[in-house]
């Protein structure tokens, strides 16, 4: 079922250290609601340690979700997985997984129905604006993601160059949720940072549905 309430994903950027992910979103997790460990070089272990840590400080499982990494999540029972286009499919994971949300990354409109059609939970599509992260890589823009919105009625959650005040903009264009990497865990003050983001968004939301 589609969820109407605007979500908010922060993901780690696969730069940093354990200690720094594990505190990072330790301090942040009231006010996200996934965390996404998106770290391609970490072990199993190096995984399943940051996890025990989350959930030692207190972050719900619900919250934790993991990139690509099937036996992580399943080992941990987390509460999501994003799948990229060289994951596993959705429908391979639900047999396993009927709690498990299950996320999938998306970069055309046509991929959005694809995911909804294999059995996504939500997809993520991006990135929507310029950003370091992708660097030199062409952004999608508002329009597309427009496209991508009235395409499907999965959730889609928008990522890529987001900040504060350019929520807004894919509140209206029909996102249900926004996703931020270096503007919150490259903050100086990450727990500051996803608040405004958090205020953005339930801003932008109550404004798109009253009008
Ligand atoms: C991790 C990631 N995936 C993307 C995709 O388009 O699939 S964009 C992106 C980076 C997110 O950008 P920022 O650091 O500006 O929040």
């Amino acid at each position: 079922m589609p969820s109407l309430l605007p979500e908010l994903h922060i993901i780690s950027n696969g730069t940093q250290s354990m200690e720094t992910v594990l505190n990072i979103f330790s301090e942040i997790h009231p006010f996200a609601h996934a965390l996404h460990i998106r770290e391609k070089k970490w072990s199993a272990l190096d995984m399943g340690l940051v996890i025990e840590g989350l959930i030692q400080s207190g972050v719900p499982s619900a919250k934790i979700y993991i990139n690509d990494r099937v036996d992580i999540a399943r080992a941990y029972q987390v509460g999501g997985i994003q799948l990229g286009e060289r994951s596993l499919r959705p429908q391979q994971i639900k047999a396993w997984s009927a709690n498990m949300r299950i996320g999938r990354s998306i970069h055309e409109v046509r991929a959005a129905q694809d995911a909804k059609i294999q059995g996504a939970d939500y997809a993520m599509f991006g990135h929507i604006f310029p950003t370091e992260s992708k660097h030199n890589l062409h952004s999608r823009g508002i329009l597309e993601l427009q496209s991508v919105c009235r395409s499907t009625d999965i959730p889609i959650i928008a990522l890529g160059g987001m900040t504060p005040d350019r929520v807004h903009m894919v509140v209206e264009a029909g996102a249900n949720g926004i996703a931020i990497m270096s503007g919150v865990m490259s903050a100086s003050d990450p727990q500051r940072a996803v608040k405004a983001f958090l205020h953005a968004l339930q801003e932008a939301f109550s404004s798109n549905s009253v009008t």
